[in-house]
Formats: structure tokens, C-alpha cells, sequence
């Protein structure tokens, strides 16, 4: 029942208010129609995935069914048994099915709706449809940008020369790195990598290029530098728009031939790697400022790869968030099966200043916070849903220079849908606290939850 679309389609006022409360309570999303005329003007806005009908079978159940079968996408039907007549003193049992009334009555369709195995596909056709996923060495995604990327890492890997990769941090550049190694001739070698900013220029010689026993105090035995360890394979030297200058040209003389001599060796060796760089800087702009040196940039920017961020690529983030919901299964053991389509919406438009890793990391914590079956907006983290956590769309990006210092304001639309969402949240999904803390009815709040 959780998150199925309802219509709710019954001349009766009581009627419809019963089973609209009753269902929404079980989960359901819910509008509600007095007639079979009204019904079927709605269903080609708000697609439902069931139709309950009230309507007796000649006068409005009929014409009913008959323009839900004419649909692209018909909605299941169920039609209650007519509502009993007046009592009749005596008269304990007609012999016809009996309808449930009161409370019994949504008990009585969720029931029904369970035992006709409508809940899994009323989830499923609440949610946004499951784009085509691509997967290449660990990395998936979907669309023309992820098939691009794709084929351009697979170029990369087919020849033997420098790859930088550049774009924000947690955008996948070592996945996409080890994507290249796994692809290319090098893949049965070793894959060494190394964060450049976490290695401190005293100790940078002897990491990459190793050092002979007595070279330095403390130096009891020989010791491989990095570089001897990818020997064969690739050396993937991550943030390495941080390297200190020095290290820069130790680094381009080793590029030169692959010739490097580890601290207190007298002769140089020769080794075979394939260097992958990767770096979230301007290279270009680092080198103008005297940051990065241009000729180490020229050798490593042979073949450059681009990974975009994450924010506003919606088939993506449906994408990514379902696979690591799913690790988080197997991970974790959690038994959260999916996500309420509101909690996908608010995903959307997140502006996602951590890229991927922070998607991963909001939904290994939703998961584990998750109160339902699904994640909900409410199990999503506050600066997710709120109005400055939103991506900055392009309108945002075209504002005027006259207009600086606004691009963070946001259309009074926004500014509702965040803070439905931050109410909701902050009442763990309970839509009817929130209904009322909004003052507005229930269903006015399902229909601003309903994505147009
Ligand atoms: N396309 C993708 N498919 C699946 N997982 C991904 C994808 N992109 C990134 N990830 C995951 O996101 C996390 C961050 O990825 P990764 O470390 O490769 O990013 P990065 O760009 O190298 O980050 P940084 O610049 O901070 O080093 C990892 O857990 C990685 O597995």
C-alpha cells in the first residue's frame, strides 16, 4: 500500500472521507472523485495505480470501467458491493455480499489490494521508471553522458600514454582510474595508488622512488619506492595538483623514460608504468600562478578524461542511490527496500557538493535511520531538504552581474516544497501532524506531494 496512488471514486461525502483517511493512513497517496465523469477527467493528470469505485454498477461503475479500459495505462479497479439499505426490521442477512462499512471499510480495500498483489506494483509505478543502467568496471550509470564517458575511459585504456582525469572530488575519478587499468593491456599488473597532498615533501623522494639500505639514518634495508611496486602496471597518482614544486620535477624527469634512482643509489633504474593523474584544480589555471609546472602538465595532459558532478543528474542519482541501497543490504543488513518518490524528488534537487561519495554516505545513514519499509524525506539529513542545499539550476547560473549576491534566493515554489519537506521531517513522515501544522487538509498536502 505504501506510496500505491488511490482514487477514491464515490457520490457519498462519508464515504469517500472514510476510505481517504483509512487508506492514507496504510500509506497510500489519495484523491478522491464524486462521480465517474470527474474520475476519468483526473486520471490523465494524476495516473493512479488503482481505482476504488463506490459508484453503483449502472449508474457510474460501468461507465467508469469502461474509460479506464480505454487508457494507455489502465489502473486496476475495484468496485465495493452496493452499500446496504436501510435496515429492515427481521431481516438479519440478504444473501449478497455484504460491504463493509466505518472503519472496516479501508481495512476491507487494503486487503483487498494486498491479496491481489497490487502493492509491489503500485510501488513501482509510483516511483519513477528504472532508466537503462550501464556498468563498466564498478562504475554505473545511465544516458548518452555515462555512455560517453565510457567509451572515452575505453579509448584511454586502449593506448599507452598519461590520463589525467579531472572534476570534483567524489565524482569517481579512482574508479574511473582503475577503470582504465582494468581495460587496458596493463590490467594483469599491479595498480598502485598514492594521494600525492598526504605526502610530505621530505618524505616524497624515498615514498615514490624507494631508498638503499644506509641511505638515511633509520634506513636499515632497502625499500621500494612506489613506482618499483607499479612496475608493469599503472601508478595512479591522485590530487596531484598538490605535489609540492620539488616533487613536480623529480616526478617529469621520471616521466621522461621512466628513469628514477632511489635515495642513495649511485645508478638510475628504468621502470615501466603507466602514470593516471588526477586532480579536482585548474592545472591550467595552477601553472599560470606558478602552482604547477607547465612542463609536467604538458607530459601528463595527453589524454584528459572529465567526470561531471552529480548534482542535477536525475537518472543518475535514481541509479546510484538504488545500488547503494542495495549494498547496504548486503553491507549492512539492512532491510529498507527502496525509496517514497518525494524522497528521490528532494534527491533531485540536491546540489550534492560531495558528488557521489555523498550520495553514498546519505544513503548508507538513511538506511540506517529509516523508520518505514522506504526511505522517506523525512530519514533524508536536514541540509539535504534545505532551500540553500538546492542545486543551483540554470537559471540561477545565467543571473546578471547586476543582480549579484541573489543567486542563492530561490522561487517562492521552492521555498514551499522545502520547508512541506522540512515539516514532514521534522514529523517523521507523519502527514497528518504535518497537515496540520501546514493548516492545510491532508489532501491538499498530497497533492503538493505529488510531482506534476
Ligand atoms: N559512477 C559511479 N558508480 C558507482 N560508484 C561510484 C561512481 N562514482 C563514484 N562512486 C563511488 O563514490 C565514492 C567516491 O569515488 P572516488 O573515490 O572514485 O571519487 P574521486 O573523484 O576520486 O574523489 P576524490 O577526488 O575525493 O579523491 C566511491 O565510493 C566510489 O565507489
Amino acid at each position: 500500500m505504501q506510496g500505491s496512488k488511490i482514487l477514491i471514486v464515490d457520490e457519498s461525502d462519508i464515504a469517500r472521507t472514510q476510505l481517504e483517511q483509512g487508506l492514507s493512513d496504510a500509506g497510500a497517496v489519495v484523491q478522491t472523485a464524486a462521480s465517474a465523469h470527474d474520475a476519468l477527467a483526473l486520471l490523465p493528470r494524476w495516473p493512479a495505480d488503482l481505482v476504488v469505485s463506490g459508484l453503483p454498477w449502472e449508474v457510474g461503475s460501468m461507465a467508469l470501467c469502461a474509460g479506464i479500459r480505454a487508457a494507455a495505462r489502465p489502473p486496476a479497479f475495484m468496485m465495493l458491493s452496493p452499500r446496504p439499505a436501510a435496515p429492515v426490521a427481521g431481516d438479519g442477512h440478504d444473501g449478497g455480499p455484504r460491504r463493509a462499512e466505518g472503519a472496516a471499510l479501508p481495512a476491507a480495500v487494503v486487503q483487498a489490494h494486498e491479496a491481489l498483489g497490487l502493492s509491489a506494483a503500485g510501488a513501482r509505478r509510483s516511483s519513477p521508471p528504472v532508466p537503462d543502467v550501464l556498468r563498466f568496471h564498478g562504475m554505473l550509470g545511465c544516458g548518452t553522458d555515462m555512455r560517453a564517458l565510457i567509451e572515452r575511459l575505453v579509448r584511454a585504456a586502449r593506448v599507452d600514454v598519461p590520463v589525467l582525469l579531472s572534476g570534483p572530488s567524489g565524482t569517481g575519478k579512482e574508479l574511473a582510474a582503475r577503470a582504465i587499468h582494468g581495460e587496458s593491456a596493463r590490467r594483469k599488473g599491479p595498480f598502485v595508488a598514492v594521494n600525492c597532498g598526504g605526502v610530505p615533501e621530505s618524505l616524497w623522494e624515498s615514498e615514490f622512488f624507494g631508498y638503499t639500505a644506509g641511505a638515511f639514518s633509520g634506513a636499515n634495508r632497502s625499500r621500494e619506492g612506489l613506482f618499483a611496486a607499479a612496475h608493469g602496471g599503472t601508478l595512479f597518482l591522485d590530487e596531484i595538483g598538490e605535489m609540492p614544486l620539488v616533487a613536480q620535477a623529480k616526478l617529469l624527469r621520471a616521466l621522461e623514460g621512466g628513469w628514477m634512482r632511489p635515495v642513495g643509489a649511485v645508478r638510475e633504474h628504468q621502470v615501466d608504468v603507466r602514470i593516471v593523474a588526477a586532480t579536482h584544480r585548474n592545472l591550467a589555471l595552477a601553472a599560470a600562478r606558478g602552482r604547477f609546472r607547465d612542463d609536467l602538465l604538458y607530459r601528463l595532459d595527453v589524454l584528459t578524461v572529465s567526470l561531471p558532478g552529480l548534482a542535477g543528474r536525475c537518472d543518475d542519482i535514481t541509479v546510484l542511490a538504488r545500488h547503494f541501497l542495495r549494498a547496504c543490504h548486503t553491507e549492512m543488513g539492512s532491510a529498507v527496500d527502496g525509496f517514497e518518490t518525494e524522497a528521490l524528488h528532494v534527491l533531485h534537487g540536491y546540489a550534492f557538493p560531495g558528488n557521489v561519495r555523498e550520495l553514498r554516505n546519505i544513503v548508507q545513514s538513511a538506511a540506517a535511520f529509516a523508520r518505514g519499509p522506504r526511505i522517506g524525506v523525512w530519514d533524508l539529513p536536514e541540509r539535504v531538504c534545505r532551500p540553500d542545499g538546492r542545486a543551483q539550476g540554470p537559471v540561477a547560473c545565467a543571473t546578471p552581474p547586476d543582480q549579484a549576491g541573489t543567486s542563492d534566493l530561490v522561487t517562492l515554489e521552492e521555498c514551499k516544497r522545502a520547508y512541506v519537506h522540512e515539516v514532514l521531517r521534522r514529523v517523521r513522515g507523519n502527514k497528518r501532524a504535518a497537515a496540520r501544522i501546514l493548516g492545510i487538509e491532508r489532501r491538499t498536502l498530497y497533492r503538493w506531494l505529488t510531482p506534476s
